[in-house]
């Protein structure tokens, strides 16, 4: 005996049902097809709108009432759309028809990561506010924060190009510089393209931001902190402890922006990401000692 919520579904459908000749009532609805063929008429009815749905002019109402059904239900209807004669309009379906009801592999698995990724951020941000479980220790991710801000970075790669009396420093410096502007464009670009909110538990009482930093993704502390760690690891000679210490900076910083409740950790892995691969954009762009040595002297000349 159906339920009465089951009957209320199968009457919209049972009438988008009537316009397809091929879903006679006798036609046979498999437990397997049609979720409970053996005398269930809601069951029936639902394998009926698949048909009946999918023919020119059909009942836009049905396909609304189509859309909930599970993934599970739609690809098991596939291998058996073409078996019998009831099923004949089914494997007549265009292309993008079948591929609206049979969400891929790859969709499937974004929506997993991405309920992982809200389900972890979230346990992760510990110091998201003064009262969170790590509140105490906030005031150090906020020290965090301000060594991969921008400013600090923009200025003070400025602060010792001016200073600097080698040309193989100001080379080296300008192209901090310039790897250092394009990233806040990068980051800008994608996250106003992307436009992700930040966290729901994240307070937005950041150092100087920019208006594109109400989104999220990527993290631009995470995509600095790999771009100037690795720019560092390159150009300048360091004992092994400190070049330990550069790269646990760079996962410090990336981690810390989890814990204060300001990223999700896929903002922060993509930042890293894009981060590194924006180093291989600058080394392969590098700014020649003759070049940068111009452009020094242009500029100090205004
Ligand atoms: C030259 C110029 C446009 C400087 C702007 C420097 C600035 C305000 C950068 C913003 C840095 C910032 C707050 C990034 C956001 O980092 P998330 O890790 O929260 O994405």
């Amino acid at each position: 005996m159906p339920s009465p919520r089951r009957n209320a579904d199968a009457r919209p459908l049972a009438a988008a049902a009537s316009s397809s000749s091929s879903s006679s009532p006798g036609s046979p609805g498999s437990p397997a097809r049609g979720g409970g063929g053996g005398g269930g008429g809601g069951g029936r009815f639902e394998f009926q709108s698949l048909l009946g749905s999918r023919a020119p002019g059909a009942d836009p109402a049905c396909a609304r009432l189509r859309a909930p059904e599970s993934p599970v239900h739609r690809r098991g209807s596939f291998p058996l759309a073409g078996a019998g004669p009831s099923q004949a309009p089914a494997a007549a379906l265009p292309e993008e028809g079948r591929m609206d009801l049979n969400p891929s592999f790859l969709g499937i698995a974004l929506r997993s990561l991405l309920a992982i990724d809200l389900w972890l951020s979230k346990k992760l941000g510990v110091c998201a506010g003064e009262r969170s479980s790590w509140g105490s220790a906030r005031p150090l991710m906020k020290l965090l924060e301000i060594s991969g801000h921008g400013i600090p970075w923009l200025l003070g790669t400025l602060y010792c190009l001016l200073r600097s009396d080698s040309w193989a420093g100001r080379e080296v410096l300008t192209n901090l510089l310039f790897a250092l502007l394009l990233d806040l464009l990068l980051v800008a670009l994608i996250k106003g393209l992307v436009r992700r909110r930040r966290p729901a538990h994240n307070q937005m009482d950041m150092f100087v931001t920019l208006s594109v930093d109400k989104y999220s993704f990527p993290s631009g502390h995470a995509t600095r902190a790999a771009l100037v760690s690795r720019f560092i690891l390159n150009h300048l000679v360091l004992a092994i402890p400190l070049r330990v210490l550069v790269v646990l900076w760079a996962f410090i910083v990336g981690f810390s922006r989890v814990m204060l409740g300001r990223h999700n950790v896929t903002d922060v892995a993509f930042g890293f990401f894009l981060g590194y691969a924006q180093y291989s954009i600058v080394d392969y762009c590098w700014l020649s000692p003759h070049n940068a040595r111009v452009l020094f002297l242009l500029w100090n000349q205004q």
